[in-house]
């Protein structure tokens, strides 16, 4: 169980993540949805500490990660492995030492200085790749690979951590709808084959709907909405997202798309299929 109370972050001017408590039994898959700037980012890089809360706690098993150091701090960084939007794969190394990577957080300073694996710990790292269906690639140098390649060979390497939660900072975010459909599949097989919780922050709505058991509104770093996708109403997300109430709401609109852009100047549904229309006479 995660249990998150009274989390903030403030920064300068402003309260990016404010007060938000939730507790998350081990196995769920919970979307984090809310425009841009909402402060989906910030609550996933406090929770394995990349980010540090300015007050509140995290317990994990009953243990306070807020106020974990050293060797301790390391330890739950392994257990609680992370994904990112631009897949952080080092290109020039092959796709099998990226995944590789993953099991320095099992190693010795020196060992993983010397990037030292042993065989049990390359065939691992075979298995998760296979599990990816990107076993083919192992010996490829990782900018090779497209960009949905890439985000699986990142699952991958988060897997070989053996983590107990995973973290997904906007997966799909730069996939064309194949490869996001692919990687959010990858996802859910991973929570439900092996019971690891995963957290993810989404840009569209009908992602989170469609992939998790559970999802997170937050408005300006404040909690909005926690429930199951059939809870969450048109208004409720129309208020999430900050749309409003004459403008035509798509569940597939992204959350930059929605905060970047002043509501007159945004494509409808509509507009899209107009578009589409002209296109194809
Ligand atoms: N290091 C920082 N210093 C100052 N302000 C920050 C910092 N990181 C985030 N913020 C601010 O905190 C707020 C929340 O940012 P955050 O990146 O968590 O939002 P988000 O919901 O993930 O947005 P996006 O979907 O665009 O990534 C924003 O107003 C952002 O500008």
């Amino acid at each position: 169980m995660l249990k998150i109370e009274h989390l903030t972050k403030s920064f300068a001017t402003r309260n990016a993540v404010s007060d938000i408590s939730l507790s998350i039994p081990q196995g769920q898959m919970v979307g984090i949805i809310g425009r841009s700037g909402a402060g989906k980012s910030t609550l996933l890089r406090m929770l394995n500490r990349l980010a540090d809360p300015t007050s509140g706690s995290i317990y994990f098993e009953n243990r306070d990660i807020a106020k974990l150091s050293g060797k301790a701090l390391y330890e739950w960084r392994a257990s609680c492995a992370m994904v990112f939007q631009q897949f952080n794969l080092v290109g020039r190394l092959d796709v099998l030492t990226n995944v590789l990577t993953g099991r320095l957080y099992h190693h010795g300073i020196m060992s993983s200085m010397l990037q030292m694996f042993s065989a049990s710990e390359r065939a691992f790292a075979i298995k998760a790749l296979d599990r990816l269906g990107m076993a083919h690639t192992a010996l490829q140098q990782a900018d090779t690979l497209s960009g949905g390649q890439m985000q699986r060979v990142a699952i991958a390497r988060a897997l070989v951590q053996q983590p107990k939660i995973l973290l997904a900072d906007e997966p799909i975010a730069s996939l064309d709808p194949l490869n996001a459909k692919i990687v959010m599949d990858a996802l859910r097989t991973i929570n439900r084959e092996d019971g690891i919780t995963v957290l993810a922050n989404l840009h569209t709505l009908d992602t989170a709907r469609t992939y998790c058991d559970r999802i997170i509104g937050l408005q300006d770093g404040v909690l909005v909405f926690d429930g199951p996708p059939e809870k969450l109403t048109l208004e409720m997300a129309r208020e999430i997202y900050g749309a409003e109430a004459e403008e035509a709401f798509s569940e597939g609109m992204t959350s930059t798309a929605l905060a970047g852009v002043p509501a007159k100047e945004r494509l409808t549904e509509r507009d899209l299929q107009r578009h589409s229309d002209m296109s194809m006479s």
